[in-house]
């Protein structure tokens, strides 16, 4: 259920320790999911088959290397839209700096973050379990989003997420904001060259697709789940599509997150270096379905905390999301059109008025715009 007009009544936020080794308070009802959604208790969760693609190779020109990525890719893109990256050439240290940058923001006190929280109708900003949006099935988590590239620019130079740190967070904190200003940076490169390969894979111009993406705005987001003694009644991260358009993500070494996929729960596999890739809703619809955008969700552990980096790649707000001609004629057939055109800032303020993002968020969104004139 979601809550309108702001904050939970006590404007309290949950904390989240108080509950996660307590037998003796159990866990608050807001946090208990339905079973459809849970884990099977004791069904196993297999690993997921998806590629682990090594972008070195087409980073450097390798002719042979760039057509064995862009045919991973596109196998992976058809079936479940996850697939692993190394090669990348982001440094391990810099990412190590985004999560123990998340670690400091995270371990701050609640009075702090309370005071950096997430306001009605805005992305960014600190949120614990989503009390101030939802009043059930709510996320064992907590998360800290912010934007980058809103101006369009985000070349070397640019100081958005500085600012944003050192005016929401304080001034204590500015190198916080000059590490996520070099992730997101290193994202968005690593995007850039994956929307490369992905046109490359339909038979588009190199370039399609990177052109759309290189003034878009995008989303990061950092998530803390901490350990949850009945971790079987609840989930970190809810059963969800993205309704963004490409997303990076780097996980500790706990494992939580899984993929919908053959009718089972399949487990994605946290290995150190690489960055887990997954369509998102927008992209499936720029590809008139032919990529596939997955339900996942993320589960949480019992005993461990754990930590995951995400980098929502967006367009720009006003990006008119529609597929490219080429991909709606295969030789001489035609192939109808999948889903109407819309702008990528109507999806994104659905998901965050008067909806809740869950299994099939872009249908539900679709019903919701006027339908195309009748052709004669
Ligand atoms: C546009 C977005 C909405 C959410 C953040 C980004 C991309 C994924 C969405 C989300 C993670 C899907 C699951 C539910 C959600 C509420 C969450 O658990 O965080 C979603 C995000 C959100 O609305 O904050
Ligand atoms: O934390 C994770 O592994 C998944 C998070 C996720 O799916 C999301 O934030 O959209
Ligand atoms: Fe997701």
């Amino acid at each position: 259920m979601m809550i309108n007009g702001g904050p939970n009544p006590a404007d309290l936020p949950f904390d989240l320790s108080l509950f996660q080794n307590n037998h003796s308070r159990g866990l608050p009802e807001e946090f208990v999911w339905p079973h459809k959604d849970l884990a099977p208790p004791h069904a196993p969760v297999p690993p997921l088959d998806m590629p682990l693609i090594d972008l070195g190779g087409f980073l450097s020109g390798d002719e042979g290397e760039t057509s064995r990525a862009i045919e991973l890719m596109r196998a992976a893109c058809m079936t479940h839209g996850f697939f692993l990256v190394t090669g990348h050439g982001v440094d391990r240290s810099l990412v190590d700096m985004a999560h123990d940058a998340a670690d400091c923001i995270f371990r701050m006190p609640m009075s702090r973050k309370m005071g950096m929280r997430r306001k009605q109708g805005s992305f960014w900003g600190y949120s614990v379990a989503h009390s101030d949006r939802f009043s059930s099935n709510l996320p064992w988590k907590e998360t800290f989003s912010f934007g980058f590239g809103q101006s369009g620019r985000t070349e070397g130079g640019n100081r958005e997420i500085v600012d944003y740190f050192t005016n929401v967070v304080g001034t204590d904190v500015e190198h916080l904001g000059l590490a996520y200003q070099k992730y997101c940076e290193a994202m968005k490169e690593v995007g850039l060259a994956i929307m490369e390969l992905i046109a490359m894979s339909l038979g588009l111009e190199k370039g399609y697709y990177r052109r759309i993406f290189e003034k878009g705005s995008s989303i990061m987001r950092c998530n803390y789940y901490p350990p949850c003694e009945r971790q079987e009644l609840t989930l970190g991260t809810g059963p969800h599509c993205d309704p963004t358009s490409l997303t990076i993500l780097h996980q500790d070494q706990v494992g939580g997150l899984q993929v919908f996929v053959d009718g089972k729960w399949q487990a994605v596999m946290p290995p150190r270096d690489a960055f887990v890739v997954n369509v998102g809703d927008t992209l499936m619809a720029m590809t008139n379905g032919m990529y596939k955008s997955c339900l996942h969700r993320a589960v949480v552990n019992r005993v461990k905390e754990r930590r995951s980096l995400v980098f929502f790649m967006c367009p720009s707000e006003d990006q008119l999301i529609s597929p490219p001609p080429h991909l709606l004629r295969l030789d001489t057939d035609h192939i109808g059109r999948k889903y109407p055109d819309f702008k990528w800032s109507q999806l994104l303020n659905f998901t965050q008025s008067h909806y809740r993002a869950d299994v099939s968020t872009l249908q539900s969104f679709i019903q919701t715009l006027p339908s195309p004139p009748a052709t004669p």
